[in-house]
């Protein structure tokens, strides 16, 4: 039985073991003294507290350049989420398969997510039609959204909104850029302005003068 440690995974985590005991604890998890936690069993009661024990059909609303790379991409099924179905406007697609499942037209959106239980719904289309889609998804039984349209949704209460903007995240990284170039322009202006002094960082007077 492949068990782990407090410290292992508070090491692992960059977090202190005596806080990863109590938040474990939360979980009704206690593991055993100087042995640890089932590594099995602890998977397991994250999983089941995450809501990841279930399987969460998902259906994915716009299936351009984002949608099929969002349907084609495996790492979902494993953790839970099942494309149940692709939803696009555009009537030339309806039919054509993605991922091997066949695009569905949105005169359907309301029946798919009735036939198939769907609480969680991807929307990837133009900003200016997002609007208008998650209102139908909500409309029809849709309790979570994640967006990835460059626009703020509005949904009525009891729905839950996450949305995803890979361009903030490139602008943070940006940030911390500009920030370390900065930095670095300080340092070489210090180090340039003791070089012409003749003196050391501290302001000491070097023990060999320069010619
Ligand atoms: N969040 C991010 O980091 C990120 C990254 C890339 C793209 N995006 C956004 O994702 C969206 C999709 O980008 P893309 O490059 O895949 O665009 P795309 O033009 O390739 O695809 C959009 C798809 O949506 C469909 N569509 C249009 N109106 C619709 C409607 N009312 N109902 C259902 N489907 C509809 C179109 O037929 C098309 O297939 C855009 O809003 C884009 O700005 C976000």
């Amino acid at each position: 039985m492949p068990t782990v440690s407090s410290e292992e995974l508070a090491a692992a985590a960059g977090v202190n073991s005596a806080k990863l005991r109590k938040d474990f604890s939360y979980l009704g998890s206690y593991g055993t003294r100087g042995v640890g936690y089932d590594v099995e069993y602890l998977v397991y009661q994250i999983s089941r507290e995450l809501g990841l024990t279930q399987d969460w059909p998902v259906v994915i609303v716009g299936i351009g350049n984002l949608g099929a790379a969002l349907a084609n991409y495996g790492g979902f099924a494993s953790r839970g989420f099942r494309v149940a179905a692709l939803i696009d406007a555009d009537p030339a697609m309806a039919g054509k398969p993605v991922a091997g499942i066949p695009v569905q037209h949105t005169d359907e959106l309301e029946k798919i997510i009735d036939d198939n239980g769907v609480s969680i719904g991807v929307i990837a289309t133009p900003a200016g039609a997002a609007q208008q889609v998650c209102e139908r998804l909500v409309a029809a039984g849709v309790t979570s959204i994640l967006n990835f349209a460059p626009t703020v949704l509005s949904v009525p209460d009891g729905v839950d909104v996450r949305k995803v903007d890979l361009s903030i995240e490139l602008q943070i990284l940006a940030f911390h850029e500009q920030r370390k170039a900065g930095e670095e322009a300080e340092a070489q202006a210090v180090a340039e302005a003791t070089k012409d002094s003749g003196k050391g960082p501290d302001g000491d007077v070097p023990a060999v003068m320069p010619a």
